[in-house]
């Protein structure tokens, strides 16, 4: 349960005076919540730049460009004589006069705001015109005795559309009365050593700073919140590390028979990255601590076979193995490819998804409890209550940051020993991010591809040229080669996507004819394997679609990437996009297609994707030019997404909060200490309570 100190917290943002249902809706979207917004969204809301108001001069010593806040007497209003001249109002002071602009203002509300003969305070951005000096739609008018309404810093924020800045302001700073000061979470010596002040003061310093740079992510505020954000996300990291470790631990040790027998029938030998990255997978297995291990392998690098022999070695032991893969398409690919070596070295596997339902579903559950079968393939349908092993042993995650922290372990916890987990990511991500995603998990790193596969021909191509780009897949087709298609992401919004993927379908169906396919995350499932299986048999040419083909999907003979405004999608999202093609042996081609007029940053990273395939390398300029939360995608990802935390300034922070997260657990894993019990508050404030609940009493 919550403590109850943190209950100032959690109150929803109805309770501030005047937000009522319609403004409530804008906070709800700014915070992307569901139902309800609560004073800590509102506090953690992060502003972004400062407006000093405090140059304060003579009118005639204004200068041009600066924010200036001036104190003048109101002289005459000059009402526009047409509408692209602007309302004026003259005013002065001793030094001379002011130029106050307005375009279409209601007559009666600047007559309101501006008496003549009265002095007023006036802040804006002072521009020098045509030998006037001019403040245009100025920020505060304000009465000299309402002086105080105007802060000295001015804090800007993120705003959504119907949500202005004064009623941000407003609830703000009404929430940050309202929210309590916590208890000391941090070890006195890094509080000392850091010059830090307390939590709620370093929040109340970035949202009132005294000076600009306060707000600045190297602040010392910043850096104590963002320090509390990371220590958060590795303790509760940590704490279903240390659960995993001890509530299971039995050495899974394989004969090596049926692995062997794998290896025998597979057409290729494992590069060494797939038979190191093996090799560290059978030596957790045998320890008696449960594996908590991670396989990074770049795009087409082969995880799934190595995801295999892993299942196979837990066979071996004779026990079983599960792979839970993050759609139903990428399900029912590990099933093809695993079906034909499983029959030749006698394997029992078999599917279940969210469409077994029924006499079958009862079927395959029993089956599955009695032992009858070996290795269990399947989407979260497999972490379902019902669905009870025999005697799991190894539980594989393929998980392309779709399962949260929570899913693995319900997954992990099928058996009472509690089974080995092995994730599997093919999205490359710095080692920063590892950490932070992944915490203190080991990491095997398949980075070589396999022998044989041609490097990938990446052309960036302006969208105006794209009547001959129709043109030379014409060639293409004829020649055989099959081609993706991807449409962009209009904007956050699936419709748009798919009305945007739709209309090009029908246009390249008017060229190609019938052998084109599309393919959408709205189909049910059942239509999309269907696609899907047209498109690998051959029967569909040319697939258009959303970007649902991202992940994992495996169709060797397409040589042919087209990638629509390319320019709008993450560089890593480009990555495992371009890494459908170039699986085969033969020439692969990736034409990213951008707007006409991109920005320099966008040119830059085109030109990152076409000179290199190294999803390393690709990574890390992803994450020097876009920020983390671009590589590591949505909210639903189960991938943290920060409050405080910019990933590059703070990365010193990162291996600190992990040290100290191991301190914590070697020192008291309970979180019993009064250190420990504030800590549990760290964590309930940024939600990671997942990892309290674990604990006894939590
Ligand atoms: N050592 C190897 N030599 C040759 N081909 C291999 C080797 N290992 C895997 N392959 C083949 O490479 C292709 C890609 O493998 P797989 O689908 O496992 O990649 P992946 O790592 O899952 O990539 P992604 O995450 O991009 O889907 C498959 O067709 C597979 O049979």
């Amino acid at each position: 349960m919550r403590p109850a100190s943190l209950n100032g917290y959690f109150k929803d943002i109805e309770t501030l005076a005047g937000i009522g249902p319609r403004n409530k809706a804008h906070f709800l979207r700014l915070f992307g919540r569901q139902d309800s917004a609560r004073l800590v969204d509102v506090v953690f809301h992060m502003p972004v730049s400062v407006i000093d108001r405090r140059y304060r001069p003579h009118v005639v010593d204004a200068q041009d460009g600066q924010v200036a806040t001036l104190e003048v007497e109101v002289l005459k209003h000059i009402p526009s004589h047409n509408r692209k001249s602007p309302y004026k109002v003259l005013c002065e002071d001793s030094t001379g006069n002011l130029t106050c602009a307005f375009f279409n203002p209601h007559r009666s509300w600047i007559e309101k705001q501006l008496p003549i003969g009265e002095m007023r305070l006036i802040s804006g951005k002072v521009e020098h015109f045509r030998g006037e000096i001019q403040i245009t739609h100025p920020d505060y008018m304000l009465p000299i005795d309402q002086a105080d309404e105007m802060p000295a810093l001015e804090t800007i924020y993120p705003l959504t559309s119907g949500l202005g800045i004064r009623a941000l302001r407003k609830a703000l700073f009404s929430a940050l009365k309202n929210v309590p000061e916590v208890n000391e979470w941090h070890d006195p010596g890094i509080m000392k050593r850091e010059t830090w002040g307390t939590f709620k003061e370093s929040l109340l310093q970035v949202h009132s700073p005294s000076q600009g740079s306060d707000i600045a992510t190297n602040s010392l505020y910043r850096q104590r919140l963002a320090y509390d954000e990371l220590l958060a996300g590795q303790l509760a990291l940590a704490l279903v590390r240390d659960r995993a470790r001890k509530s299971s631990g039995r050495p899974i040790v394989g004969t090596g028979a049926i692995t062997k027998e794998i290896l025998h029938h597979l057409p290729f030998n494992l590069t060494g990255d797939q038979q190191k990255s093996f090799d560290d997978i059978i030596a957790d297995m045998g320890k008696k601590e449960a594996m908590l291990r991670l396989v990074q392998g770049d795009v087409g690098s082969g995880k799934t076979i190595v995801a295999l022999l892993a299942m196979a070695t837990a066979v071996e032991a004779g026990m079983q193995g599960a792979i839970l893969a993050p759609t139903e398409i990428l399900a029912r690919q590990h099933m093809e490819f695993m079906t034909d070596l499983a029959d030749k070295v006698g394997l029992k596997i078999d599917l279940l998804t969210g469409r077994n339902k029924g006499k079958k579903r009862a079927d395959l559950l029993s089956r599955l409890e009695n032992g009858e079968i070996d290795i269990l393939i399947g989407t979260h349908a497999i972490i379902q209550e019902d669905v009870t092993f025999a005697n799991l042993g190894l539980a594989v995650i393929d998980e392309q940051h779709r399962f949260g922290v929570q899913q693995r372990m319900a997954l992990a916890h099928k058996t009472v020993e509690g089974a080995d987990l092995l994730v599997m990511t093919a999205t490359p991500i710095p080692r920063t991010l590892t950490m932070t995603a992944y915490g203190d998990m080991d990491v095997s790193l398949i980075q070589e591809k396999p022998p044989g596969r041609k490097p990938i021909q990446t052309k960036v191509v302006s969208h105006d040229r794209l009547g001959e780009l129709v043109s030379g897949l014409r060639r293409a087709l004829e020649q055989g080669q099959q081609i993706y298609w991807v449409c962009p992401l209009v904007q956050e919004s699936e419709v748009l996507d798919l009305a945007a993927a739709e209309d090009r379908y029908e246009g390249l169906k008017k060229v190609f004819g019938a052998k084109v396919g599309l393919v959408h995350g709205k189909m049910k499932a059942a239509e999309k394997d269907s696609v899907m299986l047209q498109f690998s048999e051959g029967d569909i040419r040319l697939l258009v679609s959303t970007t649902v083909i991202e992940v994992g999907v495996n169709v060797p003979n397409a040589t042919i990437m087209v990638i629509e405004h390319a320019e709008r999608f993450g560089l890593a999202q480009l990555h495992q996009l371009r890494g459908r093609v170039g699986r085969g042996e033969k020439q692969s081609t990736c034409m990213l297609l951008r707007a006409r007029d991109i920005g320099a940053v966008a040119k830059s990273r085109l030109q990152v994707m076409r000179d290199t395939e190294d999803g390393f390398v690709i990574a890390e300029e992803d994450l020097k030019l876009r920020g983390a939360g671009e590589i590591l995608g949505t909210r639903q990802s189960g991938m943290p997404e920060y409050h405080f935390v910019d990933l590059e300034e703070h990365k010193h922070l990162i291996e600190l909060a992990r040290d100290d997260a191991r301190m914590i657990m070697n020192k008291d894993a309970g979180l019993e200490t009064p250190r420990g019990k504030a800590l549990r508050e760290l964590l309930y404030l940024f939600e990671k309570d997942e990892g309290v609940r674990l604990l006894r009493g939590g």
